[in-house]
């Protein structure tokens, strides 16, 4: 653990011992579990973005709804569509194998638009996926470290005209968007539950819950639009670290895909219940997610000395990079998880959906994505290394990753195969047994999706 000091009024804790984790975040939960000032996101989101938030009342509303919600049971009812996606994510890689990094956002985005609007993502230009992903990329520049006026530490900067603030007019712009697209999905709920065509998603249960939760339009439209923040780019980042990850250790996967043969073998493709008979695949999930996980608090009170209040908490890297917890850090090797020590590790790695009142709420759906696409490209599919102009094969670069508010791998390549002809008949077999669970989200789908839709299913029966 140490700290940085910044200037009078700010100071940065970096937390690597899970013992201190603990200590501050879970046992002190209500003196560590507000965030550090950003006035950029306050300026934008007027205190409504649950991530970003303060430790308020407002807060405290938009998490009892976003908590019952996610529930692992209520989680269930949504495995239906996160289990047909996950086979439409192998057929899109059967079908266009270079193009992996934007089948596995497309998966990623679906399900959160199925989950909590209804509504699927059938294609990743879709344009609820290219207003959101627009939408974003103004969102993470305003708010990525050094890209504006330090108006936190220097908050006069704040009384500077929006006619020379810059910033001021690319907050007002975000606002904008974030408004359009979040209130416009909202109303897209509203008018299905006035056609009787409700499918269960998460909006129509809080629009229903509002006043149980203490929750206001404004509020349910943020609620839901951050949902998609929070949990979008977070799988597909998962996903794609483990792709890379896969392409660079062919021994890993050669091992899980003996388990997998024992375990789901090759007639049918797996389900999520499989993952308990699974070590090994549990392993490799828990040894790919210490590449980008972090967690950003602030103290709000006199907690010691060395944490004064409103010093800024983080850990992430360090924690998981300890060479007196796991030996060798650097290198992957799911086996740590296996050995004498396994049970110590894996509660460190629980760490990764954070930790006390803010840790991850949707901690549960983010683990069945995780584990249904970690089997189903493992039992499905080869990740062989690319090949040079020589046809040798090049070697992966596992630690090349974007550095910004989230944490991807770079563009990588991986040689992307199905493992048999027979593999790749039963995707297509399991495919085209979805029709229904993915009829129901397509409700509101525009023309250009609904006929994307059906030149597919055209496809698949053929
Ligand atoms: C592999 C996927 C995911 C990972 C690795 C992940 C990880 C995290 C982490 C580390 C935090 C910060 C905890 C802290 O500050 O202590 C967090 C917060 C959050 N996550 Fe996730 N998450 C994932 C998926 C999801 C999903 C699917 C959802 C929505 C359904 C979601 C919604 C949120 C929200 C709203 C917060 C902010 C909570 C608050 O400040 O009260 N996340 N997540």
């Amino acid at each position: 653990m140490y700290s940085l000091k910044l200037g009078p009024k700010s100071t940065i804790v970096v937390l690597t011992s899970p013992q201190i984790i603990n200590d501050l975040l879970d046992k002190n939960s209500a003196l560590t579990s507000d965030r550090p000032q950003i006035h950029f996101a306050d300026r934008v989101t007027k205190g409504l973005n649950l991530t970003l938030s303060h430790y308020t009342e407002t807060w405290k509303s938009l998490r009892r709804g976003a908590h019952e919600l996610l529930t692992p049971q209520a989680c269930r009812q949504h495995l239906a569509i996160q289990q047909a996606e996950a086979t439409q994510l192998s057929y899109d890689l059967l079908a266009n194998p270079e193009d992996f990094a934007s089948s596995i956002r497309r998966y990623a985005i679906s399900v959160m638009f199925s989950v909590l609007y209804g509504k699927r993502v059938p294609r990743f230009s879709s344009t609820s996926a290219t207003e959101f992903y627009e939408m974003m990329e103004k969102w993470v520049n305003l708010l990525a470290p050094g890209a504006h006026p330090p108006v936190d530490m220097i908050p006069v900067l704040k009384f500077v005209p929006e006619g020379w603030a810059r910033w001021k007019r690319i907050c007002n712009e975000v606002r904008r968007l974030q408004k359009k697209l979040y209130f416009g999905l909202m109303g897209e709920v509203e008018g299905r539950m006035q056609a009787d065509q409700e499918n269960g998603c998460f909006l129509e249960t809080i629009i229903k819950r509002q006043d149980e939760w203490g929750l206001n339009r404004e509020m349910i439209s943020y609620l839901g639009g951050v949902m998609i923040e929070g949990g979008a780019d977070t799988t597909s980042a998962f996903l794609q670290s483990l792709l890379l990850l896969l392409t660079a250790h062919p021994e890993v996967q050669q091992k899980a895909k003996r388990e997998l043969d024992e375990v789901v073998g090759n007639e049918r493709m797996p389900i999520l219940d499989d993952i308990e008979r699974l070590p090994y695949i549990q392993a490799i999930i828990l040894e790919a997610s210490d590449n980008y996980y972090h967690s950003h608090t602030s103290i709000s009170a006199n907690y010691s000395a060395e944490f004064p209040p409103h010093s800024d908490g983080r850990y992430s890297w360090g924690v998981y990079n300890d060479p007196e917890i796991f030996t060798e850090p650097e290198k992957y090797n799911p086996d740590r998880f296996l050995g004498e020590r396994g049970p110590e590790l894996i509660k460190v790695m629980n760490l990764a959906f954070g930790s006390g009142r803010r840790s991850c709420p949707g901690i549960h759906l983010a683990r069945n994505a995780v584990n249904i696409n970690t089997m189903n490209l493992l039992w499905g599919f080869h990740f062989g290394k690319p090949l040079d102009s020589n046809g040798k094969e090049m070697e992966v670069d596992t630690f090349n990753y974007a550095v910004g508010v989230s944490y991807c791998p770079n563009p990588f390549k991986s040689n992307i195969k199905p493992r048999t002809p027979h593999h790749a008949e039963l995707i297509k077999l399991q495919l085209n047994s979805f029709n229904d669970a993915f009829s129901q989200f397509e409700y509101l789908l525009d023309d250009v999706d609904k006929a994307h839709v059906k030149e597919l299913r055209k496809k698949l029966e053929e």
